[in-house]
Formats: structure tokens, sequence, C-alpha cells
């Protein structure tokens, strides 16, 4: 289970930019986070791995404080959070495989780390995650040489790899044509299921969201002024979240791709 408390964010001496969230997220359950540009969504999530630093509030993961960690059980708490980027971040030289397995670079030693010897079981659970997600047959390919789609695939095993007790993904589909956005959108929805996995996702699709995610949290000005399913995301909810966007209305009827900024 997450459970963000209370949850502050300020860059520098500027206005804090998380303005006291609280979140709890327990079991299969894809969340999709959105907002205007700006509204905090980044930086909600990047707090939960410390890619950020809180400046204040509590946020624990099946009852681990990560916010006050130093920075050895940071890096074994970190193993625990799976993070899927808009822009893949994959290694383009080196292979799908060993992509895949740089997710397991948090349980080898270091001598099987720079020497890129992996357990015959990581190596094993890389094919079954390949197979599941249907891009086994490129594991020996370099990784620029596949699809958006596809090279989202591998970011998605690679976070898988690292046995996560969470997934977060920052604008998964952001990068990629419609057809495929709903794709993976879908594949992250059947992952957290089979694996009673939560996955929080930053969204700037209202459709996509209202589509393929079952829970609804809305930002506005880092504060968190909508959590609720779908079906209960309407025009009131919208106006509310990016009140003065006038494309708003649109995004809760159609696809867009664009983002609302
Ligand atoms: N490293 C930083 N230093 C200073 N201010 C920052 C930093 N990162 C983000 N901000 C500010 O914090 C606010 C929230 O940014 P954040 O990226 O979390 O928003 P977002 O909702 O994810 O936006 P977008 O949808 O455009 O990615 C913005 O005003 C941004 O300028």
């Amino acid at each position: 289970m997450l459970k963000i408390s209370n949850l502050v964010k300020r860059y520098g001496s500027d206005e804090p930019v998380l303005k006291g969230l609280d979140l709890t997220v327990e079991g299969s359950c894809v969340v999709s986070i959105v907002g205007a540009s700006g509204a905090g969504k980044s930086t909600m999530l990047r707090c939960i791995n410390r890619l950020v630093e809180p400046t204040s509030g509590s946020i624990t993961l099946n009852d681990l404080e990560l916010v006050s960690l130093g920075k050895g059980e940071l890096r074994r708490a970190r193993r625990k959070i799976g993070m899927v980027f808009q822009g893949f971040n994959l290694i383009d030289r080196l292979t799908v495989m060993e992509n895949v397995l740089s997710g397991r670079l948090g349980y080898v030693n270091f001598f099987q780390a720079v020497s890129r010897r992996f357990p015959q079981q990581d190596i094993d659970r890389a094919f079954t995650l390949m197979q599941r997600v249907g891009i086994v047959q490129y594991a020996n390919k370099r990784a620029d040489e596949l699809s958006g789609g596809e090279r989202q695939r591998v970011g998605v095993v690679r976070a898988l790899m690292q046995e996560p007790e969470i997934l977060l993904a920052d604008e998964p589909t952001a990068s990629l044509d419609p057809k495929t956005s709903e794709q993976i959108m879908v594949l992250l929805q059947s992952l957290s299921d089979e694996m009673s996995l939560p996955v929080l996702i930053n969204i700037h699709n209202v459709s996509q969201a209202k589509t393929y995610t079952e829970r609804i949290v809305g930002l506005r000005h880092g504060r968190m002024i909508f959590d609720g399913a779908p079906a209960d995301f309407n025009k009131e909810a919208l106006d509310a979240i990016y009140g003065g966007i006038e494309a708003a209305e649109e995004m809760l009827e159609k696809n867009t791709w664009e983002k609302v900024s």
C-alpha cells in the first residue's frame, strides 16, 4: 500500500508546488493523475521515489517510510518502485535483453553488475516478461531498432524486473501514436491486475484516463481537487481542474492527444 500524507514540496524559496497532498493506493489499481501543465503531477510522482526530495510530509510504501531514508536504505527501497518514462530512458546501444536486465542492477553485487553477469533466474524472468508483453523476439536487437511502442514495452519489462511493489509511469504514452498509446494503457491495466500491482500514471490525456484507469486524481496548483471514479469525472470536475482552458470540454468527448497547457 502506498500512503502519502500531507506531502509538501517547495523548490527553493518559491511558493510550494505541492500543498499538502494525501493519497492512499492499494492492491491492483491503476490511478491516473491529471492536471494542467505545472499542476505538480511529475513532482508528486518523483517525490515517491525521491528523485525529488519532499519538503515535508510522509510517504510510506507497505509501511516503510520513504521520506526519511538514508542513502543505502533509499537505494534498497527504490528497487521496489518501478518507473516508466515518457522518453523510455533505454540505453540505445544495448540490446533489449541488456536493457531489461538492467532492471536487476539493484539486486546483484558489484562484480555481477560491471560484468553484466546476471543469475539464470533473472534471465528466465526476463524471457517470461518479454514473452508476456510481446517483445521476446527482439531480445537480441539493439534498443534503438525498435518502434516507440516496442521501446515502451521494454521500459515496462525493465521496471517489472525490479519486482516492484508499485509502478510509477510519467506520461508513458505521450511520445506514442494514439493506437500504440491505447495498447500501452491496456497493457498497464492488465499487468496491474495480474500482479496485484498499484500503478500511478501521470497523463495529459483525460479521455485515456477515463477509459483505461479506474481512479482519477486531479491536481490544480499543487492541491488535489478531485479523487474519484472515471464515471464521476464530469464537466464540473474538468472545469475545476483545467478551469479557463478552452479545450477542456472537448477533452471529455474525444481523444485529444495534445498537452493542455
Ligand atoms: N527542479 C525544479 N526547480 C524549480 N521549479 C520546478 C522544478 N521542477 C518543477 N518545478 C516547478 O514546479 C511546478 C510543478 O511542475 P511539475 O513538473 O511537477 O508539473 P506537471 O504537472 O508535471 O507539469 P507537466 O504536465 O507540464 O509536466 C511548475 O511550476 C514547475 O515550474
